[in-house]
């Protein structure tokens, strides 16, 4: 089998396009989207992201706010900040760009932003609310990566999904969101005897631990769909994923790769989340 790639890019583009007639809609009931990104320090990788959701905001008509912080600053400032901007009405999403410094609790930073101004849906509520089924905001990534197979036409329900990683960010809230929708879901992590054997069973396996060509053929199931999560850079400083591309999409059903796939998903739901807290922000007051 040679594997049909999920063009992250393009179905991106095509939520962008929805995206952007809902803020039109917001902004003739008085309401601009908003959505600050505060850095703090200055970590190469971070600075290309937090540019692209800038671009990403421009683009769909909404307002962004970057705030730099200096890599030294206290977790007091951080705070300080973030409280600041919870009270701020034109501010309808507030990021905090990962990882910080090893000075500041990350925890406790993310437990200050509002819930209800929470579009990476990191906050302990939103995952509860995730959790449970309730309406929330749901991390950027699983969240795009449930849209990406939603609008290539993958079904869910009764699939085995396999997770490789375990982190909150994306492993965790990935595997909960495949449970939603009725999938059987195994995690899989560093401590996992045998690894084959977990994802060759895989119908839908992710690849979410970071390691570049970690997932290869003898992996993957015939006609599996593989999911990439990986952002590595190689020896030649080129960025890929955590699967070995070429031997492993020889063997797969559909492959996202590395970039154009989940990628620009994420930036994308950050956006919808945005627009979705400004929506809500209406019906508030
Ligand atoms: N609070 C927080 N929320 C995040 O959502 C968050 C974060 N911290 N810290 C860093 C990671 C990473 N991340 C990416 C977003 C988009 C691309 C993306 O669009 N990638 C392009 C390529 C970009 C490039 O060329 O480097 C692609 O895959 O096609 C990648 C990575 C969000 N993160």
């Amino acid at each position: 089998m040679t594997a049909q790639i999920i063009n992250g890019k393009e179905i991106a583009e095509k939520k962008r396009v929805e995206i952007a007639e809902e803020v039109i809609r917001l902004k003739n009931l008085g309401v601009t989207p908003g959505l600050a990104v505060i850095l703090v320090g200055n970590n190469h990788a971070s600075r290309t992201y937090v540019r692209n959701k800038e671009k990403a905001c421009h683009e769909l008509g909404m307002n962004s706010i970057l705030i730099e912080m200096q890599e030294e600053v206290s977790e007091e400032e951080l705070l300080a900040k973030i409280a600041e901007l919870n009270e701020t009405p034109d501010i309808h999403g507030i990021l905090v760009q990962l990882p910080l410094p090893k000075h500041i609790d990350e925890k406790k930073v993310i437990e200050s932003i509002s819930p209800s101004k929470d579009v990476d849906g990191f906050h302990p509520i939103n995952i509860g609310r995730m959790m449970t089924g309730q309406n929330a905001f749901l991390p950027c990534t699983p969240y795009g990566i449930m849209v990406l197979l939603e609008e290539t036409g993958i079904s869910i329900p009764g699939k085995h999904v396999v997770v490789v990683g375990r982190s909150n960010i994306v492993g965790k809230p990935v595997g909960q969101l495949f449970l939603n929708q009725d999938a059987t879901v195994t995690y899989c992590h560093s401590k996992t005897k045998d690894l084959p054997l977990h994802t060759n069973q895989a119908d839908i396996l992710v690849a979410a631990v970071g390691i570049p060509n970690f997932i290869k053929a003898e992996h993957v199931k015939d006609g599996a769909v593989i999911i990439d999560v990986g952002i590595n850079r190689n020896e030649a400083g080129k960025l890929c994923g955590d699967v070995a591309f070429d031997e492993v999409a020889k063997k797969a059903g559909y492959i996202t790769p590395v970039p154009k796939g989940v990628g620009p998903m994420t930036i994308t739901m950050l956006m919808y989340n945005t627009v979705k807290s400004a929506a809500e922000s209406l019906n508030r007051d």
